[in-house]
């Protein structure tokens, strides 16, 4: 699947453009290619992509490419194995429509990390996969509702930036290209913030970054394997988590559930005469 991401990425890329972008699209949305598999028991394979590239994995779009493919009538309810570029997942879809994603295998890479932040000063953040990268952040003194999305959004763009300029990496020098801030939450365990590659900012609680969050929780014994973990987004918008122990390798294994619901089906016409046929870039 790393294959096929980098074949759209060199060769295809003006369809991720076409869709995602305006006119047809918008910064927030991400893409899904559904793919033949690459695994034998897999049902189906998928690339992930956004305004501003390719995601190895999207919690958020599993689950709504689950309940696509129930609704094209190619799936029943339960366990259905995908291959995504950075592993097979294990989606689940409940009775209720609702999925669980069985995430690929995730961990804190770095604890405790400072960084000096353009007109923030010193702040300080974990650095976890979840299947994307991420950079953890719980002090922060910033109110985390949707009301202040331009503060958060300027924050933890500057913290990427900072991040980038101070060569502080995933593993094998990868890019974190997601910020993700918390914060107590009434109803949840914990209220997040994300910030997506493309300074958009997420509307589910993050799929990839609540399994970042788990590894984190796991790591400061802080939430047991199979313990519950609700994690709502700035929208208010919820999952459900917990994690098995890879006794083998120490990362947890996080499973997320939430539910997604299809709003449109529709063709797009792209006419080579438009000036924007292949998105405003
Ligand atoms: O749910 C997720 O994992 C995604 N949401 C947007 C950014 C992440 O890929």
């Amino acid at each position: 699947m790393s294959e096929r991401l980098a074949d759209m990425q060199n060769q295809y890329d003006k369809y991720r453009t076409a869709t995602i972008l305006e006119p047809r699209g918008n910064d927030v949305i991400v893409g899904a290619l559904l793919t033949e598999p690459t695994s034998k028991d897999s049902c189906a394979g998928v690339i992930f992509f956004n305004n501003a590239g390719y995601l190895g994995m999207c919690g958020h779009g599993l689950i709504g490419l689950v309940v696509t493919l129930a609704h094209l009538g190619r799936i029943n309810p339960g366990a259905h194995n995908i291959d995504t570029p950075v592993g097979t997942v294990t989606a689940t879809l409940h009775d209720d429509y609702t999925v669980s994603v069985r995430n690929v295998p995730c961990y804190r890479y770095r604890r405790n990390i400072s960084l000096h932040v353009d007109g923030y000063g010193q702040v300080t953040g974990d650095i976890a996969w979840g299947g994307n990268w991420f950079f953890l952040i719980k002090e922060h003194n910033l109110i985390l509702n949707k009301n202040n999305v331009e503060v958060l959004t300027d924050y933890t763009w500057r913290v990427r930036k900072a991040l980038e300029k101070n060569q502080i990496t995933g593993s094998f020098g990868s890019l974190i290209d997601h910020v993700e801030l918390f914060t107590d939450d009434d109803v949840a365990n914990s209220r997040n913030f994300v910030l997506c590659p493309g300074r958009a900012y997420d509307r589910s609680p993050c799929g990839t970054g609540t399994s970042a969050k788990l590894a984190c929780l796991a790591a400061d014994s802080e939430l047991a394997p199979g313990e519950k973990w609700v994690q709502s987004s700035i929208i208010g918008s919820l999952f459900e988590a917990s994690y098995e122990l890879d006794a083998e390798s120490g990362y947890v294994i996080p499973t997320i559930r939430g539910s997604a619901h299809v709003c449109s089906e529709s063709t797009l016409i792209i006419n080579e005469n438009d000036p924007f046929a292949w998105g405003i870039l």
